[in-house]
C-alpha cells in the first residue's frame, strides 16, 4: 500500500497551549473555507479526530511556567498514539491542529512508529518554539514543542524557578510516545523564524540550528531554499514538516494568536511546502495556529486551506520511500 495514496487527515481542535483563545476553531474555519471555495477536499480524504480537553481552560491553571501541562500531556499522548497508528497502517498523516504544541505529539508518534529512523524536522514558523518551562517568557506551551521532543531543558539559560509538580509534568511530557528524545536539535531546520527570545537564540547557536530568514527566501528564491533545507537534513532517514501559519506576514491576515510582521507571502509559503513534500523522505505534514476569532472575514483559514489542499495534491503525485519505512 502506498502511503501517499492514503492520506489521513488528523484533526486536533486543541488550543490549551496557546495564550490567546480561538485556535481550537482553526480546523473548522478551514473546513468553512473549503465550502466557500466549493472544494470537496474534506469529502475526498478520510479524517480521524483527536479529542481535545479544551474544557480545562475553564479551570484554574496550576502551572505558571507550563500552563495546563496536565491537559497538554493528555492531548500529546492522544496525538502521538493516533499518528503512530496512522503510520503503522501505512497511511500518511496530515495533521490539522490548533496550537503548535501538538507537533510534539506528532513527532513522538512518528518516532514511535519508526524507532530506528533518524528523524529530521523542518519548522516553518515566526517563532523558535524551543522554550522549556525553565526559560519560557509566557508559560504558554505552544512555545515549547521542539524542547519537548529534543529533551532540552536549556538549564544554562534558566530564568524561571519551577516547583516539583511542574518538573514532574515536564518530565512526563518529554517521555511522550517513547522515552527520551525523539530528535537531536542538530536535525532541526527553521524557515522564516523572526521572533525569538534570548534563551532560544543561545540554544540555536549552541546546536548550529540554521534559520533560513524571509530575506534569504526572497533573495535566493523558494526553490533554492527548499533544496538547501533538504540538504541540511540529508543524513536523516525521514523528515517531518511543521507549518505554523504565523510564518506568513501579519499584514496578509491577523488570524493567528501570535502574529509577526515581515513574514512569508502566501505564495512563498505555498511553494515552499509543495517543494518540501516532494522529498520522498517527508513522512508527515502539519498545519497549525489558524485562529478565526482574531481575523477579518475568514482570510487566514482561506489561505491556509489553499496551502493545505495544494500540499496534499503535490504529495499524492510525488514519489515516496519504499514501504514499509522501516526497511527503506
Ligand atoms: N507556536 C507559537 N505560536 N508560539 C509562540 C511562542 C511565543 C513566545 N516565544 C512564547 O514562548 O511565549
Ligand atoms: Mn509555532
Amino acid at each position: 500500500m502506498k502511503m501517499r495514496q492514503n492520506i489521513k487527515l488528523v484533526t486536533v481542535k486543541s488550543e490549551i497551549a496557546a495564550g490567546t483563545r480561538g485556535a481550537g476553531l482553526g480546523v473548522d474555519a478551514m473546513i468553512v473555507a473549503s465550502l466557500t471555495k466549493q472544494s470537496s477536499f474534506f469529502a475526498e480524504h478520510s479524517i480521524v479526530g483527536v479529542e481535545d480537553v479544551n474544557n480545562v481552560l475553564l479551570k484554574e491553571n496550576r502551572f505558571p511556567y507550563a500552563k495546563y501541562a496536565d491537559g497538554v500531556k493528555i492531548v500529546l499522548d492522544r496525538v502521538a498514539a493516533t499518528t503512530a497508528s496512522v503510520m503503522d497502517e501505512g497511511s500518511f498523516p496530515v495533521v490539522l491542529a490548533g496550537d503548535h504544541s501538538t507537533a510534539a505529539g506528532t513527532i513522538s508518534g512518528i518516532k514511535k512508529a519508526n524507532p530506528e529512523k533518524r528523524l529530521g524536522v523542518v519548522w516553518i514558523d515566526a517563532h523558535g518554539d524551543l522554550h522549556s518551562p525553565y526559560t519560557t517568557p509566557s508559560g504558554n506551551m505552544h512555545g515549547m514543542p521542539l524542547a519537548m521532543v529534543s529533551g532540552s531543558d536549556n538549564i544554562a539559560q534558566q530564568v524561571n524557578t519551577l516547583d516539583e509538580e511542574t518538573i514532574a509534568q515536564w518530565e512526563a511530557i518529554k517521555n511522550t510516545g517513547i522515552r527520551g528524545a525523539k530528535i537531536t536539535p542538530e536535525d532541526i531546520v527553521f524557515v522564516a523564524v523572526r521572533d525569538t527570545e534570548g534563551p532560544e537564540e543561545v540554544f540555536m547557536k549552541e546546536h548550529g540550528i540554521k534559520n533560513f530568514s524571509v530575506e534569504e527566501v526572497r533573495k535566493e528564491g523558494v526553490k533554492t531554499i527548499a533544496a538547501r533545507v533538504l540538504e541540511r537534513l540529508q543524513d536523516c532517514d525521514i523528515i517531518y514538516v511543521s507549518f505554523d501559519v504565523d510564518s506568513m506576514d501579519s499584514s496578509i491576515s491577523m488570524g493567528t494568536g501570535t502574529p509577526v510582521a515581515n513574514g512569508l507571502t502566501v505564495e512563498e509559503a505555498k511553494d515552499l511546502n509543495a517543494l518540501l513534500v516532494q522529498s520522498p523522505k517527508v513522512c508527515a505534514w502539519e498545519i497549525v495556529e489558524v485562529n478565526p476569532t482574531l481575523d477579518k472575514g475568514n482570510t487566514m483559514a482561506e489561505n491556509a486551506f489553499d496551502i493545505l489542499s495544494n500540499t496534499v495534491e503535490v504529495l499524492k503525485n510525488s514519489k515516496e520511500l519504499a514501504p514499509p519505512l522501516m526497511m527503506a
